[in-house]
């Protein structure tokens, strides 16, 4: 366990900022959520945040492609976050690319208050381009996880989401039928 924080009991917080990254279905969501789970299991107090527009599996629930859940609280902007997080030991991020520049401030903000905060989120758009808030996030982070999928194509570890329909916009809402998991050989292929 090198590359997350530790679950600590009350009176012993040190704030830090973890990120979990990599392509769709490299199960960034589901490591959110086992982190997230222990920390409840060690009794502190975690709250959950996921940007109000992915309403992809649920409205308010983070939910894995397996189905795996754990309730949030959707929100609009990264600066509720502040709001929300009265005496929290521990927050998570779900989709965190979708959220404004701010989001590396306001993670920093909680972190020097001792909140352990852990954040999950695309690094690479569907033409391989850095995604939103994310790198920023990466690079002020204490930890950052960068994990990978299965390339559907050549079964290779895949680092790269495909965008699979005629859709120019950065951001677009999806699962199967929009996107594959590709390594870097074959996410150039069909360029
Ligand atoms: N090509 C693939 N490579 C890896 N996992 C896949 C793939 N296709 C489907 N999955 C499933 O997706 C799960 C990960 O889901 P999830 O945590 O929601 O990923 P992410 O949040 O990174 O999109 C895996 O445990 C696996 O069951
Ligand atoms: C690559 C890419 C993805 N998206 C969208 C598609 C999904 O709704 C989410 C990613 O979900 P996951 O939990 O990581 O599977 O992001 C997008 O809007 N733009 C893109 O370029
Ligand atoms: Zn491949």
């Amino acid at each position: 366990m090198i590359n997350e924080g530790i679950e600590r009991p009350k009176g012993a917080q040190r704030g830090s900022i973890e990120v979990i990254c990599g392509p769709m279905f490299s199960g960034k969501t589901e490591e959110l959520i086992r982190r997230l789970k222990r920390a409840q299991i060690a009794k502190l107090k975690v709250e959950i945040f996921k940007p109000a527009t992915d309403i992809r599996y649920d409205a308010t629930a983070v939910v894995s492609h397996d189905l795996n859940s754990i309730q949030s609280t959707p929100i609009e902007t990264s600066s509720a976050i502040l709001l929300l997080s009265s005496n929290t030991q521990v927050i998570g991020i779900d989709e965190a690319q979708f959220f404004d520049d701010e989001l590396p401030n306001v993670c920093a903000t909680l972190a020097n208050k001792g909140i352990r905060v852990i954040v999950a989120g695309l690094d690479m758009d569907f033409k391989g381009n850095p995604f939103g808030p994310i790198p920023k996030l990466m690079a002020v982070a204490e930890f950052v996880t960068k994990i990978t999928a299965v390339c559907v194509r050549c079964g290779a570890p895949a680092s790269h989401s495909y965008r699979l329909v005629e859709r120019q916009e950065t951001f677009l809402l999806g699962e199967k039928e929009s996107y594959e998991p590709r390594c870097r050989v074959c996410f150039n292929l069909d360029k």
